[in-house]
Order: structure tokens, then C-alpha cells, then sequence
């Protein structure tokens, strides 16, 4: 079945592993408890904190613990929607003060902007929050890349490792699950798109291996659509 969208992971696909590990995330620690200290009461942080107090089971948590709770799942990489959505605004501070730039390999931006000009319909899903998506693209040390995109998705739309979640994704883009090209560096990810009925392309960057039975490249110059 001809292609026809472009749904590609962010983290050790359209950029490196490291910059998420090295300069994301220890920034948003670094930043985490003046952050959500000084905006505890604004409605949109004040949200995403009840809702750490619920994903915990501390529901009497006070801000102090929540932060703590908050600074543990930085630490476990954990894919949890209020932690992702707060990261988003305290990198929007660090991308506004200039502090960010995102990356996104070169082979990346070339081929994300030959397929848009070719007509193909392309989309992001990741767990960083949709304004982190956004923002990563938007601040990249390629200019802003956003005009590229047709939407976005994030764990809103469910885990990355469950088929139901590519399930919903198909339908918010309204094409055929057969039409829709998935790339991700993550075996598991690949799997459950495949079993959504997504065609799959694994990206194994820096000298990794095959992913499972995924045809697999080590960048998105050797994606032949
Ligand atoms: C949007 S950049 C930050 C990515 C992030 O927070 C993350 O957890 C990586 O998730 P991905 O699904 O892109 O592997
Ligand atoms: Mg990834």
C-alpha cells in the first residue's frame, strides 16, 4: 500500500538519545522545584500536580513531596503524562531564554523536508507533551521545522509500547493504518504499530542493530519511500 503519512518518534530517531539524557532532562531537574514552586498555583501546573498526587497514590502530598516524587521519575525516565507535561513548560523557558536549541539530525531535517515538499502528510508522536514536541522543532538548531507537521500526538493517545494507542492515532489522522509510516529506535514500538497495521522502518542510529524483523536503516537518508 503506497504511503501516504510520515508518524516518526523524537528520541534516538529524528535526534539523539544523548541530547534528551544530557541536556533535557537534567535541565528540567535542575529547574523542577523553583518551577513548580513559583507556579503551584496557577490552574495548568496546579493540574498536573493533583494529578502526580493521584499517578502516586499520595493523594496528601505537599508541593515539597510532590517535587521529590517528581524528581524520582525524572530519574526512571518515567513516561507519566503530568511529569511530561510539566518538563514541556520548564523547557519553554529554557528554549525562550535562548538556554535550548533542539536537535535534530541533519539527515532528519533534510528528508522531513523533502517528504513535506513531496506532499506527504507527517506527524510526531512521542512522550514528551506536545508543547515539548512542538518546541524541539521549533527552536531546533535548524530553524523552525514545525511548518512541517500536520499534528502531533503524545501519551495522551496512550503508552508508545500498545497497539491501541496507534489504533487511536490512525483514527485521528484519518487514513488507513496501512498508509501510515511509523519510524522509532524502539523494537517495541515498531511491534505495536505493526500490529495497528502501520508499515514500520527502524532507525539504528550510531551502529545498532537490526530491530526485531523491522527493515532497519541507520539514518533517514536511506528511507526509500
Ligand atoms: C519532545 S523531546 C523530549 C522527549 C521526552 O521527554 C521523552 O521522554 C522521549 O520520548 P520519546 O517517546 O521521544 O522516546
Ligand atoms: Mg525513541
Amino acid at each position: 500500500m503506497p504511503i501516504k503519512a510520515i508518524l516518526t518518534d523524537i528520541e534516538g530517531t529524528t535526534s539523539a538519545v544523548s541530547f534528551v539524557f544530557d541536556v533535557l532532562f537534567p535541565f528540567a531537574a535542575k529547574h523542577l522545584p523553583d518551577f513548580v514552586r513559583e507556579h503551584a498555583e496557577d490552574p495548568e501546573v496546579a493540574m498536573q500536580l493533583g494529578a502526580v498526587r493521584l499517578d502516586s497514590g499520595e493523594p496528601e502530598a505537599d508541593v515539597g513531596r510532590v517535587i521529590e516524587i517528581l524528581q524520582q521519575w525524572i530519574a526512571e525516565d518515567r513516561k507519566a503524562t503530568p511529569l511530561k507535561a510539566l518538563q514541556g513548560m520548564i523547557w519553554k523557558q529554557g528554549y525562550e531564554a535562548g538556554e535550548l536549541k533542539g536537535h535534530v539530525y541533519p539527515d532528519a531535517v533534510e528528508a522531513l523536508k523533502a517528504w513535506h515538499e513531496k506532499g506527504y502528510d507527517l506527524y510526531v508522536y512521542s512522550s514528551g507533551s506536545i508543547q515539548a514536541q512542538q518546541l524541539i522543532f521549533g527552536c531546533s538548531e535548524a530553524g523552525d521545522l514545525t511548518p512541517l507537521f500536520s499534528g502531533y500526538f503524545d501519551t495522551t493517545s496512550g503508552p508508545k509500547r500498545e497497539a491501541q494507542s496507534y489504533r487511536h492515532i490512525t483514527e485521528a489522522i484519518g487514513c488507513p493504518a496501512g498508509k501510515i509510516l511509523f519510524l522509532s529506535d524502539i523494537v517495541e514500538e515498531l511491534d505495536a504499530a505493526q500490529q495497528a497495521g502501520m508499515q514500520t522502518c527502524g532507525l539504528a542510529r550510531e551502529g545498532g542493530k537490526k530491530l526485531g524483523d523491522h527493515l532497519t536503516v541507520s539514518s533517514f537518508a536511506e528511507i526509500d519511500i
